[in-house]
């Protein structure tokens, strides 16, 4: 080796060591607030791991037809990928391009900071990434300082890593450039003007280095990192990153985990964490890191009064807290007063009002570092700053810049986020001045008291934040909303003068809110006006987001996976009872079911029919039922492709001890005898508390309903009801049986009775000849009696028999005129609205609908919402002379029956008999032709029924036509 290039490498080598040794010291401690009062945190002791995955694509700024196409070819099976710290430049096979650059995505206070910390500490600790000779980690707040200068790459470089001086190329190096918070830059990176740099030593500004490097022209071997809160991604064209990863947070064990290692005594962690799990909003709020954090302030000082005192829910309600404990600890510790309720000194109250107005002169300016001369400006004496830092250390600190210069910061972002909503409240309430208004100089602020003054405030700063491109007064906005409430504004007391923004304001600016999230909103943007509703303590926060969801205001289809955990994290910490689950009312797909998975599990009753679900989502949903914080007692599954495989992965949740579920619906699932197997094996678990069980519609075959008959004939099986509907070589042709337990004798018993008694000798097959024996269809008790409305009854509708049979004639009829009559359409309903399970029977000549309806129905006109079957209000079974076919919402489906029997009545003269089954409590409607032993099943509808349904008939055909209600 020759001795220039020996002298290089040692050089290279000193230059590393001296870099590695001096990160290790920057990076080992994290600022936790608590590094000025003597116990630095150590970074690897505090660490813990976070759930990041890798993004599908970037959902913002995309072109239109770019945006179509990636959605057409976005698989929609494809895996969330989880990656790890360390690995996030690595390919994952090996066939993939190599990584470049990295953007890595995640909403305030989730860990993007510490992650980029953690990951050059272990680098400068020679545990990961040797492949790496440099990290340069660099933060947009640092950059923003030198927006006016000028640098080459390598002086940049030489700028803030000095012990890397020796080194003037380095493009033979393999080198990462860490750039943290592009959600806080105020570069302008402009990538369509900026001149192309390729030379690391020409001079230029650090929005044209940057731009450059991002690009790839300039130190194009480099790998690049650069962190954002989602709404400032759009600054850096899609193209660029390979790789686009979002930060998720905790998930409940990385939480539990955080606390464990936040509080070493593993009582006070662990009466921590079970009070976290006291309060459903605090322990889901957690997942964010920062707000860990802010919790383990918070409930220490909770606990240390003894448990006493509301846990907050709201973030408001958090950051207040937070500030509260803060002022307490400094009157205790500098005051050297007692605790007592009073925390609020003059003194501590002028230090308050001071930071919040600092805090929010520099988030308008965009800065999140001071110097002297911004808090002179601000009219804080430098001495004071310092005097602040150091007594509240939480709060405020103070560091050393680039050139041991004094500088200043809030310990956290959000922090100053919060300070500044404070501000602006503040200073209405103490002067009448708002601070949202275009002109900012007080001078210039109008003075109102009048209440419409205070919701402008609002409004205006909705406005504001609306406009912002890289959403920095989203956080801001949601402070101001939550300190709009006066339940927040009374912990404030004692620093607020007790205000009044009156139940009227508060629902104007809630009006506004939702004004603006119905108009065309960015994905983050509607999110962060949720969030706000969520601040503001609305009740209808739930429909609000169903509604944008399904009309499409937020694309359910273009909503990357981080958005969703943000509208489920919406959904479950909103106050707003969430018992009843239907999927249907959000997105009917498999993507949104996955991602609303904490909703699920925190409802009673989840109604997933219909929702195109495949055996994807089996899986997680087998772990929610087998989670013990889990809810759900009820599930409807009905009408999707689950398939075997789903069922048996099913099962293993269904199986667990900790499951509740009571009722399960699984009518047309395309399941096969197999799926009897594991369903069997649940039933006879001891554990299981499945007393409902609908498998119509499924091809299960009499091998199937065998091994079902094992489970049944278990003592430990509670089923009460199962409903089965299989062709059999006992002479069913397809027909739906139920087979219902109860204590009125009804067809079950039989079975019951058995399993209660020595069952050893019991083989399958005798129960299951016990079963099909039984001759009865429905329980007795479900049959009911219909008597006709007579109000509603169309002139052209004969009445005969008792008003049980309807005949449809030319003559007008002399009813008279009722608002509920059918004046056009030859219809007419029944008096009792039905609720429960229901059969009925009725005898019909001609074309007929036989149809059920809610009472909402119109009833005047020609038009389809009068006509059953045509409106989203009615169902309806259609029998013409052999031919049927099914009615809802304008949608029809004529039906094939197979059998041999249905023929037999295609005659015009004819009559014939249909029955109706009705599972309201089910969401399930059958209709079936009536045979003289059998029932014929004709087609079942498998929805969700919010309203009593009236049985009703349509006879409008031809005269002659009737139809009458039999007793059955
Ligand atoms: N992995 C982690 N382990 C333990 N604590 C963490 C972790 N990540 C973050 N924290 C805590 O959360 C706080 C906020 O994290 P950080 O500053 O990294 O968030 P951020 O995503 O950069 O936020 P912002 O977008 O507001 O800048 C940290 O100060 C620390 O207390």
């Amino acid at each position: 080796m020759k001795q220039e290039e020996l002298a290089d490498r040692l050089q290279t080598g000193n230059c590393q060591r001296k870099l590695k040794s001096n990160l290790k010291k920057k990076f080992q401690c994290v600022f936790e607030g608590i590094a000025k009062a003597g116990s630095p945190a150590l970074l690897n002791q505090i660490y813990t791991e976070l759930h990041i995955t890798e993004g599908l694509t970037r959902e913002v700024n995309q072109e239109h037809e770019v945006r179509q196409i990636e959605t057409a070819n976005r698989k929609p099976h494809r895996p969330e990928t989880t990656i790890r710290q360390e690995d996030i430049f690595r390919v994952q096979h090996e066939r993939d391009q190599p990584i470049r650059t990295v953007m890595t995505k995640g909403v305030a206070g989730i860990g993007k900071t510490v992650l980029t910390q953690k990951f050059t500490l272990d680098w400068a600790e020679d545990k990961t990434n040797q492949n790496i000779q440099f990290i340069f980690p660099f933060t947009f707040r640092e950059l923003n300082v030198l927006k006016e200068k000028k640098f080459s790459l390598v002086e940049l470089i030489h700028h803030f890593f000095t012990e890397t001086k020796g080194i003037s190329n380095f493009e033979q190096f393999q080198v990462l450039f860490i750039f943290d918070g592009l959600d806080e830059s105020r570069l302008p990176l402009d990538f369509k003007k900026n001149p192309v740099l390729t030379d690391a030593s020409e001079s230029s500004s650090v929005d044209v280095l940057l731009t450059n490097l991002i690009r790839g022209k300039l130190l194009p071997s480099a790998l690049l990192w650069i962190t954002t809160r989602p709404a400032a991604a759009n600054q850096i064209p899609e193209k660029f990153p390979d790789r686009v990863t979002d930060i998720r947070g905790f998930d409940d064990p990385q939480k539990e985990e955080y606390f464990r290692k936040k509080f070493r005594d593993e009582d006070q962690a662990s009466s921590i964490i079970s009070h976290i799990k006291t309060s459903q909003s605090l322990h889901i709020m957690c997942h964010i890191p920062v707000f860990c954090w802010i919790t383990a302030t918070v409930l220490e000082d909770v606990l240390k009064a003894n448990g006493r005192g509301e846990l907050p829910k709201t973030l408001t309600q958090m950051y207040i807290h937070f500030l509260v404990v803060q002022t307490k600890l400094r009157k205790i510790k500098y005051d050297g007063e007692p605790e007592t309720d009073q925390h609020w000194s003059p003194g501590s109250r002028k230090i308050i009002v001071s930071l919040a107005k600092l805090a929010f002169d520099q988030l308008q300016k965009g800065n999140l570092i001071f110097y002297e001369s911004d808090l002179t400006e601000c009219g804080i004496d430098i001495r004071a700053a310092s005097v602040y830092s150091g007594v509240f250390t939480q709060i405020f600190r103070e560091e050393r810049g680039l050139y041991q210069d004094k500088v200043f910061c809030f310990v956290h972002l959000s922090v100053q986020e919060f300070l500044a909503a404070l501000h602006v409240h503040l200073t209405f309430i103490n002067s009448g001045i708002n601070l949202m208004e275009e002109q900012l100089t007080s001078c210039s602020s109008e003075v109102r008291e009048d209440q419409s003054a205070e919701t402008d405030i609002y409004k205006s700063a909705v406005d504001k934040a609306l406009q912002s491109p890289d959403g920095h007064l989203d956080l801001f906005l949601r402070f101001l909303m939550g300190l709009s409430l006066q339940t927040n504004q009374r912990l404030l007391e004692g620093l607020l003068r007790q205000t009044g923004c009156c139940f009227q304001t508060n629902q104007e600016t809630v009006q506004y809110v939702k004004k603006n999230i119905s108009e065309n909103l960015s994905a983050e943007k509607s999110i962060n006006l949720f969030h706000c509703l969520n601040e503001l303590n609305d009740r209808s926060l739930v429909e609000e987001i169903q509604q944008s969801l399904s009309s499409e205001s937020l694309s359910a289809e273009r909503l990357s996976p981080a958005q969703w955990s943000a509208l489920a994290f919406i959904l479950v910490s909103s106050e707003q009872s969430l018992d009843v689950f239907d999927l249907k009312k959000y997105s009917p797909s498999e993507e949104a079911f996955l991602r609303l998975i904490p909703v699920v599990k925190q409802s009673k009753k989840a109604l997933l029919s219909q929702c195109n679900l495949s055996d994807r989502s089996c899986e997680p949903l087998s772990s929610v039922l087998g989670s013990s914080s889990s809810n759900l007692i009820e599930l409807n599954l009905s009408n999707n492709n689950l398939r075997d495989s789903g069922v048996a992965l099913l099962c293993a949740g269904l199986e667990s001890p900790q499951c509740q579920l009571e009722i399960l619906r699984l009518s047309a699932c395309n399941l096969s005898g197999r799926s009897c197997h594991h369903l069997s094996s649940v039933l006879s678990s001891q554990s299981s508390s499945l007393s409902e069980l609908d498998l119509t519609n499924n091809d299960l075959k009499d091998s199937g309903v065998n091994l079902l008959s094992i489970g049944l004939a278990s003592p430990n099986c509670k089923l009460e009801t199962v409903r089965s509907h299989h062709s059999s070589s006992y002479g069913f042709c397809n027909s739906e049986k139920t087979f219902k337990s109860s204590s009125d004798g009804a067809c079950w018993s039989s079975v019951l009775e058995t399993r209660s008694e020595e069952l050893i000798t019991t083989t399958a097959k005798q129960i299951l000849d016990q079963y099909l024996q039984l001759d009865c269809l429905f329980s007795p008790s479900d049959s009911c009696r219909l008597s006709i409305d007579t109000n509603s009854v169309n002139r052209n509708l004969q009445l005969s028999d008792g008003n049980r049979k309807v005949t449809h004639v030319e003559e007008d009829q002399r009813y008279p005129d009722h608002p509920d009559r059918f004046d056009w359409c030859r219809q007419l309903l029944c008096t009792t609205g039905l609720t429960g399970r229901c059969y009925w029977e009725v005898e019909r000549k001609g074309r007929v609908h036989v149809s059920v309806s809610y009472r909402g129905i119109r009833r005047k006109g020609d038009s389809d919402n009068c006509e059953f079957g045509y409106n989203d209000k009615s169902w309806s079974l259609f029998c013409s002379d052999g031919i049927y076919s099914v009615y809802h919402n304008n949608k029809g489906t004529s039906v094939r029956l197979n059998c041999i029997s249905s023929s037999s009545s295609s005659s015009s003269s004819a009559t014939s008999r249909v029955a109706v089954y009705l599972d309201h409590p089910a969401g399930t409607l059958s209709f079936y032709k009536v045979c003289s032993d059998s029932l014929i099943h004709i087609h079942t509808f498998s929805t969700t029924f919010s309203e009593p349904l009236y049985p009703g008939f349509g006879v409008g055909f031809r005269p002659g036509s009737f139809v009458s209600l039999c007793l059955v």
